[in-house]
């Protein structure tokens, strides 16, 4: 049995290496001929713990192997796993056009019956259209089914994501097609929800709205706790002791980033205006996004009035910790603002240097460590919570800065020992100390 994937992306790498570590034979399929070089030669392009180990074992065993040839991808594939990037146009719709050059390479080469699955994120109705698409240009006598099987993974930690999948969702309008996707899952052992296509399609969209909405609102309880002196930890706790609520995804900071929670978002309020339905609350947790991402950038506008020469330190750029990704990261957006300012930066982050540099230039200073970023600095803004970085020695901002300002968008140290340190520090829905801002409205 022969698995081919489509996209050697996050989803695309992590699918292929996972499925033949369970012992199946894949190959992957990618267009970009340098990252094809690059993983046949077992190097990750990728920033994940572990994920490289197990691309060199499988390609080593035989199990795993790369090719830029569509061919020789499609020739005898029993299944076809469709993984190409959806990103965002410029009016908030999925862009399918990676999706379509795929099912054309597939329905040009392919020479037998064979299971499509697609696990890209894409608009409710998209299998539908594949399906008419396949059907317009392969050979009569083959028959191709379509299945939606959604990708829940989180970057950084899609291997295990993939191991403890808390479901895996397998769309399917026949049921036979369904259950023998479902059966290659089995090795898994995971729980496995079977629905038909739309279902399955609004299931990816719907979870990360829900999770984007519990973000968005734990952010505007922050807000409040600053209005009305409260603590957003304590809040947070609170609430999320309580069960039906759940104590994740209730960490306030500086908005959600990432390719997924953005974009999706913005598609499925896209996606409402064709059935014109007015999906009121993912408007707002969009709109609340967008404002939390400005919040520590006015704080420090306020305190400072100019930002012109001033020396500003971005601790952490990554999107989140863990990865080097930095698509809609809230750290590159107040780096653009921060530069507009005039203001004088330097940046640090475990993973992320080398992206941002491939952005920014030498607009920026890299520096090698969080003590080289901070020195002599005015105001260190902490974007990311690495480790390294919550567990960084606050009495060294003390000792290194020319004066000790942390707008902290992680609210990675406590209130107050900042405060007992002499630090003036500025996190999210807890008071300041040692220092007066207010939050933009
Ligand atoms: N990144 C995540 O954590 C995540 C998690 C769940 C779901 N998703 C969804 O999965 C999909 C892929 O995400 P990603 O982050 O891996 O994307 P990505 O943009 O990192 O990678 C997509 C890959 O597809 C390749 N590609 C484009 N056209 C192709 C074609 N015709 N044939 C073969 N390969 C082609 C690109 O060269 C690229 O390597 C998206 O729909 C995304 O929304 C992503
Ligand atoms: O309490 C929280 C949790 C997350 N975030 C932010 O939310 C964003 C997304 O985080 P996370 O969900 O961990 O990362 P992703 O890798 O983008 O994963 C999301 O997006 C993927 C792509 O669709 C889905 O597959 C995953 O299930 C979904 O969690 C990041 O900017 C985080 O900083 C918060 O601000 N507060």
């Amino acid at each position: 049995m022969k698995i081919a994937v489509f996209g050697t992306g996050y989803v695309g790498l992590v699918t292929g290496v996972c499925f033949a570590e369970i012992g199946y034979n894949v190959t992957c399929f990618d267009i970009e001929e340098t990252k094809i070089d690059t993983l046949s030669q077992g190097k990750c392009p990728i920033f994940e713990p572990g994920l490289e180990e197990m691309l060199r074992r499988n390609l080593a065993n035989g199990r795993l192997s790369f090719t830029n040839d569509g061919k020789a991808a499609c020739r005898n594939a029993d299944y076809f796993f469709i993984a190409v990037g959806t990103p965002e146009k410029e009016d908030g719709s999925a862009n399918l056009e990676y999706l379509e050059g795929a099912i054309a390479e597939i329905g040009n080469n392919l020479n037998k019956d064979a299971i499509l699955v697609i696990k890209s994120t894409v608009p409710v109705g998209t299998n539908e259209l594949v399906k008419d698409k396949l059907k317009a240009i392969i050979p009569r006598e083959l028959r191709v089914c379509v299945v939606s099987n959604p990708e829940f993974l989180r970057e950084g930690s899609g291997i295990l994501d993939t191991f403890h999948a808390d479901r895996i969702v397998i769309g399917a309008d026949d049921q036979e097609t369904g259950r023998a996707v479902a059966r290659l899952y089995e090795p898994f052992d995971r729980p496995i929800l079977q629905t038909d296509v739309r279902s399955a399609e609004l299931i990816k969209y719907a979870a990360n709205a829900f999770l984007a909405t519990k973000i968005s609102f734990i952010n505007e309880i922050a807000n409040l706790c600053e209005y009305m002196g409260a603590d957003i930890g304590d809040v947070a706790k609170g609430i999320g002791m309580d069960h039906r609520i759940g104590s994740q995804f209730l960490n306030a900071g500086i908005g959600y980033g990432g390719s997924c929670f953005p974009k999706d978002t913005k598609a499925l309020e896209k996606l409402t205006e064709s059935c014109n339905y007015d999906f009121k609350i993912l408007r707002s947790v969009i709109e609340v996004n967008s404002r939390q991402k400005q919040q520590l950038f006015y704080k420090a506008k306020e305190l400072f009035g100019s930002l012109h020469g001033k020396r500003v330190a971005v601790l952490g750029l990554a999107f989140k910790p863990h990865t080097d990704d930095i698509r809609e990261a809230p750290a590159m957006e107040l780096i653009a603002r921060l530069l507009d300012e005039q203001a004088d930066i330097s940046v640090y982050d475990p993973a992320a240097s080398g992206k941002v540099s491939q952005v920014f230039g030498s607009r920026l200073y890299y520096a090698e460590n969080a003590d080289a970023a901070i020195k002599g600095a005015d105001a260190v803004f902490i974007m990311t919570e690495w480790p390294e970085i919550t567990e960084y020695d606050l009495a060294r901002y003390r000792l290194l800065m020319r004066q000790p300002i942390i707008f902290d968008g992680r609210n990675c140290y406590d209130v107050a020992e900042a405060e007992a340190a002499g630090i003036a520090y500025v996190s999210v829905g807890r008071k300041a100390v040692n220092v007066q801002v207010s939050l933009k409205r």
